[in-house]
């Protein structure tokens, strides 16, 4: 059904990723009409492009990363990554994604169109030939790497390229140290490459706990993997088959050469091709001005959800999906709905696995409330200890008056896990007490989790 008689729809959806399919689908289901548009494959950046090819990948890394960790305590061989066979399994999770995305669409009787969308007025949206209007328009465009403004930059990798390198390049310089970075860092790095990062500050991973970060730096150093902090890029020069990177490092000239130089340094809400003035739609570098039910704040008829909205929400999988559900509730009755950002779990995939839900250190001192912090070391622990998993380090924050949880943060292997638990607690209200109260499966890291919780 790609093309409609009727270009007249109560819904036009922009963006076929997590949040435009889930609005598009539960607004049809409710019997609206409905016509979504992309200009790529179908199915946007998480299941393509993002967290779930890239988790096919760390699980890899993982695998090796814990085998060796018992090393001489009864794990004998030595495994290794074969990057084209690890390659090959990570495209059957992906291929076909598109096509079932469309057939879902066929089915629904959603109407669908490929290419660029533009506004061409406050309820028009031109695609290709074709100018589509509709009653209400949603915004879900996602995001894309942020523009570096650096000599040589059309010469950068990106994410998307890395999940679909042939061959593993000898050495890989990553510019910038988020989350992209070191999760692609270690994946590289256990899979035999010479890994460096190149952040321009010293503070990477810089919405994590700063002591557990410090400790994943260490363990990634071990790892053979080079950081070249308050180092700038200026320049990006092709050298024979590789590249060169020219800038500073602590003010001194720094140069590095690399077979593959690979964006990591941010990612910005894809609003470019949108012609949203012409929409009547405002938007700055945080993405769509929206209010609190999602909507825009200068055209009524206009939502924004996902990477690309400008909402308190981070850019995350989950937080697309809460997004869409709270614009889908808010486009079947109007102002309903506020999105619920309370706990929002981040983890980043390396091996150990740094995790974080709720306040820093800093904040929760900063917020003025009586706390206590819970800075423990586990990797002495039983639960630890029988893996190798160390480090194994937590901090958790805990507030005096009420006990409450107000931060958790999280670094070892099984971190992604604990920072599920002390999401559900935290987002409904269960304090230590009861935590420590709830009877977990023995021995596993839940039944340790009344000793992170003592007040
Ligand atoms: C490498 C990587 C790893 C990640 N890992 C994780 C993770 O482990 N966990 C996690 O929670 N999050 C992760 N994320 C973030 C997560 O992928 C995003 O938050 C999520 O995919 C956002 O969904 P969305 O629907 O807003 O946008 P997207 O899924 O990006 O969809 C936007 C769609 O809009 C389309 N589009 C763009 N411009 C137009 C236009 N003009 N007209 C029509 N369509 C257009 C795009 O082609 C795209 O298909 C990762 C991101 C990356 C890049
Ligand atoms: N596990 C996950 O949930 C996951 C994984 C990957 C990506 N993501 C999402 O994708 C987004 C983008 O990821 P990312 O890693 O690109 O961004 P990021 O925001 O996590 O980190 C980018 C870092 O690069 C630094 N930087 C910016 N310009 C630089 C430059 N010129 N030189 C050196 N450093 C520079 C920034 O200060 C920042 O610390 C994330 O914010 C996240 O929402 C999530």
């Amino acid at each position: 059904m790609n093309q409609a008689s009727d270009h007249t729809f109560d819904l036009i959806v922009l963006g076929t990723g997590s949040a435009g399919q889930s609005v598009a689908t539960s607004c049809r289901e409710k019997g609206w009409s409905v016509a979504i548009i992309d200009p790529r494959p179908f199915g946007g950046t998480c299941s393509q492009h993002g967290c779930d090819p890239k988790r096919v990948l760390a699980g890899a890394a993982e695998i090796i990363a814990r085998s060796r960790s018992l090393k001489g305590r009864g794990i004998e061989s030595e495994n290794a990554i074969n990057w084209s066979e690890l390659m090959a399994f990570k495209k059957t999770f992906v291929e076909g994604i598109p096509e079932s995305t469309e057939e879902k669409f066929e089915q629904a009787g959603i109407h669908y169109f490929y290419g660029t969308a533009s506004f061409a007025d406050k309820n028009s949206i031109r695609v290709g030939e074709n100018t589509l209007t509709g009653g209400k328009i949603l915004i879900a465009t996602g995001a894309q790497p942020a523009k570096l403004s650096i000599q040589g930059e059309e010469l950068l990798g990106n994410s998307e390229g890395f999940l679909d390198l042939e061959e593993l390049p000898k050495t890989i310089a990553f510019i910038g140290g988020g989350y992209i970075s070191f999760e692609f860092a270690h994946i590289a790095a256990e899979a035999g490459a010479n890994v460096h990062i190149i952040h321009h500050n010293d503070k990477p991973l810089h919405n994590f706990d700063p002591d557990l970060v410090k400790a994943l730096v260490a363990q990634m150093e071990h790892l053979g993997i080079t950081f070249h902090f308050n180092a700038t890029t200026e320049k990006i020069l092709r050298s024979g088959e590789g590249y060169v990177l020219e800038g500073k490092k602590n003010g001194e000239p720094f140069r590095l050469e690399c077979g593959l130089a690979v964006h990591g340094a941010g990612r910005v809400p894809n609003v470019d091709d949108l012609d949203l003035e012409k929409g009547g739609v405002a938007a700055d570098k945080k993405g769509v001005t929206v209010d609190e039910y999602l909507r825009s704040v200068s055209n009524p008829d206009v939502y924004a959800a996902g990477d690309v909205s400008g909402s308190p929400g981070l850019p995350l999988t989950p937080i697309a999906g809460l997004e869409a559900r709270a614009v889908t509730a808010n486009l079947l009755e109007e102002n309903s709905v506020r999105p619920n950002y309370t706990a929002t779990p981040s983890i980043v995939f390396t091996y150990p696995m740094l995790a974080s839900v709720g306040m820093t250190e800093e904040q929760a001192r900063e917020s003025g409330k009586e706390i206590k912090v819970n800075t423990v070391d586990m990797s002495g622990w039983y639960t630890y200890k029988r893996i190798g998993d160390s480090p194994s380090m937590a901090k958790i924050i805990l507030d005096k008056s009420d006990g409450s949880i107000l931060g958790a943060h999280v670094l070892n292997g099984e971190a992604d896990h604990l920072i599920n638990y002390f999401t559900i607690a935290m987002r409904h209200g269960l304090t230590a007490e009861q935590m420590s109260d709830t009877l977990f499966g023995y021995p596993t890291e839940g039944s340790d989790m009344k000793y992170l919780l003592e007040m």
